[in-house]
């Protein structure tokens, strides 16, 4: 098979027609964001205030679940080329995606997995997780545009991650938390049992949304809780943790 780089700055190897459906969907991602949040990137936890004055506590959510349901609410691609290349650097084979959407990022998690399985010997998948119907049906089709390189790595788990997740989890390698902020701890919870020593956590916007993460960043930056924690300097912030139970 024919592998390409999607530009000289991207790290990532893939099939042309991969690369390209990749640089459509961002575009459409950004494009969206850009017409529905005043700052241009859609921040969960900013948005639901602001149904919330519309709609009420109680109106929020679902209004809130409406206007997402034909949104991709992307990864950024630069943060999407960076988890590829630590699953590629720590020769991570299994990687829980918490918030899959239309399946971008995922995309990324599968290209990086099907080569860590490739060079390592190990088993390995992606768990991904969505709650809508709609958006597991179409990532489906994305992925199988991508083909089996893609589609053959990837469990996708439909309903609520916090059931969903609950059981049939191998030993994490890799946690990357794109879900509506509140949802990022009871997320982790549910995965961290199944953590290896020395596994990533990442979740996305933690310096625009870190009102929204108070209670995650707490917990994480508490030691006895076994992370070890960082915020990277992508545009809103990346959060990196490892975990590292028993070194505090
Ligand atoms: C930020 S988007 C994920 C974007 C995706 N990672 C990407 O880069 O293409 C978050 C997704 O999480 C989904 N979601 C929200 N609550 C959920 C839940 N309780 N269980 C599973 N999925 C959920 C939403 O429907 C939404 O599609």
């Amino acid at each position: 098979m024919q592998f390409s780089t999607m530009s000289s700055l991207s790290p990532v190897q893939a099939p042309e027609h991969i690369l390209q459906l990749l640089s459509k969907l961002h575009r459409v991602s950004l494009e969206q964001e850009v017409a529905i949040a005043d700052k241009g990137k859609v921040f969960s936890s900013e948005v639901l205030d602001d149904l919330e004055n519309i709609h009420g506590i109680e109106g929020s959510r679902n209004a809130f679940d409406q206007l997402m349901l034909d949104k991709f609410i992307a990864l950024d691609a630069d943060k999407c080329q960076f988890v590829y290349q630590l699953i590629n650097a720590m020769g991570a084979t299994n990687v829980v995606e918490a918030g899959t959407s239309f399946g971008v990022s995922t995309i990324y998690l599968a290209l990086a997995v099907a080569q860590t399985k490739a060079a390592t010997g190990k088993p390995g998948i992606v768990i991904a997780t969505e709650k809508e119907r709609e958006k597991a049906e179409a990532a489906r089709k994305y992925w199988a545009h991508c083909g089996d390189i893609v589609e053959q790595q990837i469990d996708l788990r439909e309903g609520d991650l916090l059931e969903t997740l609950k059981a049939g989890l191998p030993r994490v390698d890799l946690l990357l938390l794109d879900i509506w902020s509140s949802l990022a701890l009871p997320t982790l919870k549910v995965v961290q049992p199944y953590l290896r020593h020395g596994a990533v956590v990442l979740a996305d916007n933690t310096i625009s949304s870190a009102k929204g993460y108070a209670d995650l960043l707490s917990y994480l930056q508490n030691p006895k809780n076994g992370f070890r924690n960082m915020t990277l300097p992508f545009t809103n912030g990346l959060e990196m943790s490892v975990y590292l139970p028993g070194s505090q």
